[in-house]
């Protein structure tokens, strides 16, 4: 679809391409979860990647990793086959992506300070004093105080674990940072405060994000585009109209559905009466 006026996200062109996966298929055992599934994510957006449980979002984000195997297809990041790469060229890339998982976000072992280095230790060659203000920087970065440097992971609060973690994630200025679910189990106001800061990371930093999520308020107000996956594949891309557009039961139900129904614009969601 030729991009319209409206759509302020970077155009489709190569160079703005960071992850293009084209007919990537995952089997485990006899079960295919992934058939043919292509997907561009494009530089400075936010891409909502979306699709009911148990689908595969998160074995596509592990397999964009290099954790999973695929059975046929290409995934290229930064135009680089990570799969095929040899190891310098995988150490590169790996130097420009950030993760934040849903689960064992932190070491609970070791401060929010420690945690932050220690991608710096696997991957860069500098001395402590240089780690510590780096790693300081980044704590500001995601708003969180100064002091929040020498606490354990089990003094914080769910937003704050959510920031560290991004933190750690931003610890070696990466390109592209990959968040699955980053907010949930964060109150509506902790989920907005990080919504914020990543639409501000984008602006600022220019950072690209590829956000796995079911939060309908994190996909109407931060996403520059969203990806549908259903039936194994990439159902529809496109801004947020092209969404409430798509002629289909899951995507109707999810964008136009009760719970949309204070995101979605009134006009456009058959769940309001008119009387609220
Ligand atoms: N290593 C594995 N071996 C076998 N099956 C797997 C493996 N990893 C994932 N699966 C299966 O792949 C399917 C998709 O799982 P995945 O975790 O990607 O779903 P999801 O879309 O991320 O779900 P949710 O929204 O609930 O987190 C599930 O049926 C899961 O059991």
């Amino acid at each position: 679809m030729p991009p319209s006026d409206t759509d302020t996200t970077p155009r489709n062109r190569d160079d703005d391409v960071i992850i293009r996966a084209k007919d990537v298929t995952v089997r485990f055992g006899s079960k295919t979860i992934l058939d043919g599934l292509s997907l561009d994510v494009r530089r400075g957006e936010i891409l909502g990647f979306v699709g009911a449980s148990g689908t595969g979002k998160s074995v596509l984000l592990r397999t964009i990793l290099g954790l999973n195997a695929k059975q046929s297809g290409t995934i290229e990041v930064f135009g680089v086959d990570y799969e095929r790469a040899d190891e310098a060229a995988r150490l590169s890339v790996e130097q420009r992506w950030g993760v934040l998982f849903q689960q064992g976000a932190l070491f609970s072992s070791l401060t929010v300070l420690e945690n932050i280095q220690v991608p710096m230790r696997e991957y860069l060659d500098i001395s402590p004093k240089l780690m510590d203000e780096l790693a300081r920087l980044k704590i500001d970065l995601v708003g969180l105080a100064a002091d929040a440097a020498d606490k354990y992971p089990s003094e914080l609060s769910g937003g704050m674990i959510k920031r560290a973690a991004l933190a750690r994630a931003l610890a070696l200025d990466p390109d592209i940072v990959f968040l699955d679910e980053p907010t949930s189990g964060l109150d509506p106001i902790g989920a907005a405060d990080f919504d914020e800061l990543i639409m501000t990371l984008r602006d600022t930093l220019g950072l690209t994000v590829y956000m796995v999520t079911h939060d309908l308020d994190s996909l109407f107000q931060a996403c520059d585009r969203i990806a549908v996956l259903g039936k194994k594949k990439v159902l529809v891309e496109g801004p947020l109209q092209t969404m409430l557009d798509f002629e289909d039961d899951w995507v109707k139900s999810y964008f136009h559905g009760k719970r949309a129904r204070y995101v979605v614009p009134k006009d456009e969601n058959p769940y309001f009466s008119g009387n609220e």
